[in-house]
């Protein structure tokens, strides 16, 4: 099937609630930058570039990732970089976005904290104002660092908790349980924080505990393998804990061999709150549409499908109960 008879997905109002704007690092942006930026790439055009984006695990993808973060350096980079996010997300119909950012990438490197969240707040209040597309800002902490960086990361942040709604957990999984990062997140939640972490995408359905008992999170980001512990998905569908999925990202990380061995309609099938989204899109051939089309492809998606696993994503979103309402009436 072609994307051409998948229109209804692009119309589809959505919601996303899992995407690193890192990660949205188109490469023309990223040779654009670089040229601005006076910065040398380890490639000779867009096309070398995305010839690199073959990966075989998370590791993989993630230093090619962090490497390609280089370019940001000033505030218009980061107002550049999130508004031709926004710009896509307007395309596709999606209403209400809660994207990361991760500020230890660009701090580490000598970029000032201020430079990247006003660059990412201004274009964030602009797509509200000229978009319509309404947002909430997660800062996430880099897993393979010290509890002691995520700490004076959190520092950093506290000037800033107008407009940060809550923390999440991110980079290398295995090895880095959320456990690590308890007394942060304990932290966070006392400054009014709320807290997310990825968990259960490589690592263990064990790491899916912890996250929800040890950092007391709202949403796990991924958790596709929480499917090996029956307990656990139990637990899920009973609480509703919502799971933000990324099939593309998935498939491109090779937690699943293929599209069609994806575990996500099951999940929703069995009550869990699995939501769509697009993790790092211009790595991983796909924004919100592509993602809602490739489960189409594959598993033979249905609309009332589609549409509950959007009003997932509005149950599990951080909006308040007006806005909440008004998405919930755009889906019928
Ligand atoms: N899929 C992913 N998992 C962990 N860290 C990430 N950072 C960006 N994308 C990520
Ligand atoms: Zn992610």
């Amino acid at each position: 099937m072609t994307k051409a008879s998948h229109e209804w997905l692009n119309k589809l109002p959505k919601v996303e609630l899992h995407l690193h704007l890192e990660g949205s690092l188109e490469p023309e942006l990223m040779f654009a930058l670089a040229q601005r930026n006076n910065i040398e790439l380890p490639f000779k055009n867009v096309e070398e570039v995305r010839a690199a984006y073959e990966f075989s695990n998370l590791q993989d993808f993630l230093d090619i990732y962090y490497q390609g973060a280089n370019v940001l350096i000033h505030e218009q980079d980061f107002y550049d970089l999130t508004w031709a996010y926004l710009s896509k997300c307007k395309e596709q119909n999606v209403m209400h976005v809660e994207p990361f950012f991760d500020p230890q990438t660009h701090t580490d490197r000598g970029v000032a904290f201020r430079t990247v969240l006003n660059g990412i707040i201004r274009a964030l209040k602009d797509g509200q104002e000229k978009l319509g597309i309404t947002s909430e800002l997660i800062m996430c902490f880099l897993r393979h660092l010290s509890e002691e960086a995520a700490f004076e990361t959190l520092e950093m942040a506290e000037p800033y908790l107008d407009v940060i709604i809550g923390v999440g957990l991110d980079s290398s999984e295995q090895g880095h349980p959320p456990e690590k990062f308890s007394r942060v997140f304990a932290k966070a939640r006392e400054l009014g924080l709320k807290t997310v972490a990825h968990a259960g995408e490589e690592g263990p359905a064990e790491y899916v505990w912890t996250a929800i008992n040890d950092l007391q999170v709202s949403r796990v980001d991924h958790g596709v393998r929480s499917i090996d512990d029956e307990k656990l998905m139990q637990h899920l569908a009973e609480t509703r804990m919502p799971l933000t999925v990324c099939p593309l990202s998935n498939t491109k990380l090779c937690v699943f061999d293929d599209m069609s061995q994806h575990n996500i309609l099951t999940m929703l099938e069995q009550g869990v709150c699995v939501t769509v989204n697009s993790d790092d899109p211009a790595y991983f051939g796909g924004y919100m549409t592509e993602n809602f089309v490739a489960l189409a492809d594959a598993l033979d998606l249905t609309e009332a499908q589609a549409s509950q696993l959007v009003k997932n994503s509005i149950e599990a979103s951080f909006v308040n109960e007006q806005r909440r309402a008004e998405m919930m009436a755009l889906l019928g």
